[in-house]
């Protein structure tokens, strides 16, 4: 049995830190166990030019706990403004990994993306050009659409026509939460990626709603039926390389969350790691758990790996921790219904 297990540090392909005082709540709870992060640009305003960009960046980096060794890998959040020239130089320079796409509408602050898709044509035609990666909120927002089919239908009448007309253009599926997502990844050869994210691996849609309304489990894409979620762990577990981790832990404070009109988001940069071992473990799968937390997302991004390392000893059955204390208000940490049985020890 195995008690201790050591990994390349790893990385969070998808995370939301906010700004401000929540920025500095919650920057901790990421940089203590992840060396690197694709930081996601819908801030209020969101962060749509290279100038928008870098300032955030150095937010960052000024909220960053004394000796702390973190790179935030930065985005910008397409609109149908969106100059293509200024997102090739912020390639150029460095100062991006990504550009993501939010169809206008589909969660949180995405007011500002984009509803006509041959809008940003040019803009994606050149991220081919320069293999500057897309991530995508992979979402309808029609009306007519049921919340459960968004990401199914999304891939058909978005998706795959960008793919089609856009030879080239590598693309991440942000946070698949559907076997539709799985197939259509597993279906491309080249240039398309997907991240899953912790909580997508724990909960279907009963824990959103049976027994009482759990707004804590309530983020976008919402959770499916549980056929989904175990087609997410087999594709999490599996070794391809296709998948790797895309926390998505998106920090709302509880008087956001606990209201009539509740954010979307669960927090969970905190637990993530002891989380995905216990997964990893129940499926039998401990030997791939680096491959999706600290290797396959490098290679999509064409970064290298980190050197450093993380280990996960095995404890006593512990409870999650209720909750992280902002100056804006408390954050509760995802809880997913276990003890959590690994620790972080070094
Ligand atoms: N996932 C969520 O439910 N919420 C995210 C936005 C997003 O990633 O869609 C957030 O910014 O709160
Ligand atoms: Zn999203
Ligand atoms: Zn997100």
């Amino acid at each position: 049995m195995t008690d201790q297990i050591t990994l390349r540090r790893p990385d969070d392909w998808h995370l939301h830190l906010r700004d401000g005082a929540m920025l500095a709540a919650v920057l901790p709870e990421t940089t203590r166990h992840f060396a690197r992060a694709i930081i996601m640009p819908n801030l209020v305003p969101p962060v749509v030019t290279s100038a928008d960009a870098i300032a955030y960046k150095s937010r960052i980096m000024a909220a960053l706990p004394d000796g702390t060794d973190f790179t935030p890998l930065m985005t910008l959040y397409l609109t149908e403004e969106t100059d293509a020239d200024d997102v090739a130089a912020a390639h150029a320079s460095g100062l991006i990994s990504a550009v993501k796409l939010y169809p206008a509408g589909a969660t949180t602050n995405s007011a500002s993306g984009v509803s006509d898709f041959d809008k940003v044509r040019g803009v994606l035609e050149r991220m081919a050009e320069i293999d500057l990666p897309l991530c995508v909120h992979g979402e309808v927002t029609d009306a007519d659409i049921d919340i459960f089919d968004r990401e199914a239908v999304f891939i058909d009448r978005v998706l795959d026509p960008i793919r089609r007309k856009t030879p080239g253009l590598r693309v991440i599926m942000e946070h698949i939460t559907t076997a539709d997502g799985v197939d259509y990844v597993q279906s491309a050869d080249r240039d398309l990626a997907a991240t899953i994210t912790t909580h997508h691996l724990i909960i279907n849609r009963n824990h959103i709603l049976v027994g009482g309304i759990k707004p804590h489990y309530y983020c976008l894409p919402v959770a499916k039926r549980e056929s989904h979620r175990l087609a997410l762990r087999a594709a999490a577990t599996s070794g391809d390389t296709r998948f790797f981790l895309g926390t998505d832990s998106a920090p709302h404070t509880d008087a956001n969350k606990l209201s009539a009109c509740g954010c979307a988001g669960c927090f969970t940069a905190t637990n993530t790691m002891p989380i995905l071992v216990h997964v990893f473990e129940e499926e039998g799968a401990l030997d791939r758990l680096e491959g999706f937390t600290s290797l396959h997302g490098p290679a999509f991004y064409r970064l290298p790996v980190n050197e450093t390392t993380i280990t996960l000893t095995k404890c006593a059955p512990s409870p999650t921790p209720e909750k992280l204390i902002t100056n804006e208000g408390d954050v509760t940490i995802f809880d997913p219904g276990f003890d959590l049985l690994w620790q972080v020890t070094s």
